[in-house]
């Protein structure tokens, strides 16, 4: 685990001593946006038109972050449009490698790259920053377009429509606000909650997390009763943005983040809409259960110091879910 400090690596875990053992996210570096014609997008620069088999998405199966640009690259129906290299999930001092798993064999196939990190010097000889996935890069101008995976499930939402035919809204007009307001709270107390309770230095700064995350997961557990989806009676990024958090709950975070309050199994509504979501045509084959235990469990050595991976628990996210019938058009029957 490290980071480039003007291009050049450097072996260290997270700093939480200057943030009272809080762990603080830090933000993405690049924020350009692939569209339809290649104008520019809400930031960054202009350029990034959408054409078949010009980007590049750099993943880790075990990010939650990353998964969600998988989850959207198969829904959108992107699979041959954008091609996909996955790093090995353990992640040790040299941050991400490319190397397959569990064979190890070099897998990058742009460059013959062995690193991630020398991604982004190849893009920006100087970078000081971390080293994150998902990557999108961009083979035409041989940089990277956006590191920001909530802004690339967007681009993967509309960019690609006119030359797919694919044209799923996960982000509709009428209910961004909505979105963006369940997405606020999402975020910071569960997608990041889990991480500022699993990276905390200080009983005080997991405690925060610990209550804010339970007392989310409360709220989305009552939003779920009377409704299908968490934006109301349409499938939407807010939920799988939710999605990729959740699955890896009760294998890694309950255990290894100390987010033990209660097991996501044990809300009634939670794990029925979880398991709705999993079984949505082409998203199980996103997740993959070895390099998300393999990754958090072997390579976070401060916290967990053998390595060793649990063997448990047994999930099973095939089991029926009863969703369906209980809301005919999204609300309750
Ligand atoms: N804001 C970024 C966060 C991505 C992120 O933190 N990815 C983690 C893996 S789950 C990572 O690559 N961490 C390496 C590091 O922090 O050094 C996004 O959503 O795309």
């Amino acid at each position: 685990m490290g980071l480039l400090v003007e291009g050049k690596w450097v072996d260290q875990w997270y700093d939480t001593k200057s943030s009272n053992g809080k762990f603080v996210r830090e933000e993405s570096k690049f924020h350009s946006w692939l569209t339809a014609d290649g104008s520019a997008g809400p930031t960054g620069e202009a350029g990034f038109k959408a054409e078949k088999g010009r980007y590049h998405l750099y993943v880790s199966l075990a990010c939650p972050w990353a998964h969600r640009t998988l989850i959207f690259r198969a829904l959108k129906g992107l699979e041959d449009y954008i091609s996909v290299t996955a790093v090995n999930p353990d992640m040790l001092e040299n941050g991400w490698e490319f190397k397959s798993f569990p064979d190890n064999q070099p897998n990058e196939p742009l460059y013959g790259f062995e690193f991630h990190h020398q991604v982004y010097t190849k893009a920006k000889p100087d970078y000081t920053g971390r080293v994150t996935v998902p990557v999108l890069w961009d083979k035409k101008t041989e940089t990277i377009v956006s590191n920001e995976s909530s802004e690339i499930i967007r681009m993967f939402n509309s960019a690609f429509n006119d030359l797919t035919g694919n044209t799923l809204d996960f982000y509709p007009e009428a209910q961004r606000p909505e979105i963006d307001r369940v997405n606020e709270r999402v975020y910071h107390a569960i997608n990041n909650g889990v991480y500022r309770s699993g990276f905390a230095t200080s009983k005080a700064a997991y405690e925060e997390a610990y209550v804010e995350l339970f007392d989310a997961l409360d709220w989305v557990e009552s939003v779920l009763d009377s409704q299908r989806y968490l934006a109301g009676d349409q499938l939407t990024e807010a939920d799988w943005r939710l999605f990729t958090t959740l699955i890896r709950f009760d294998a890694v975070y309950y255990s290894h983040f100390k987010t033990n309050k209660q097991r996501l199994m044990d809300y009634p509504n939670i794990s029925n809409y979880l398991r709705e979501l999993y079984q949505v045509e082409g998203v199980k084959e996103t997740v993959n259960m070895e390099h998300i235990k393999r990754h958090y469990f072997f390579s976070h050595r401060t916290i967990n110091p053998t390595g060793i991976v649990p063997v448990g628990p047994e999930l099973d996210f095939d089991a029926p879910h009863d969703r369906a019938t209980r809301f005919k058009k999204g609300q309750a029957a």
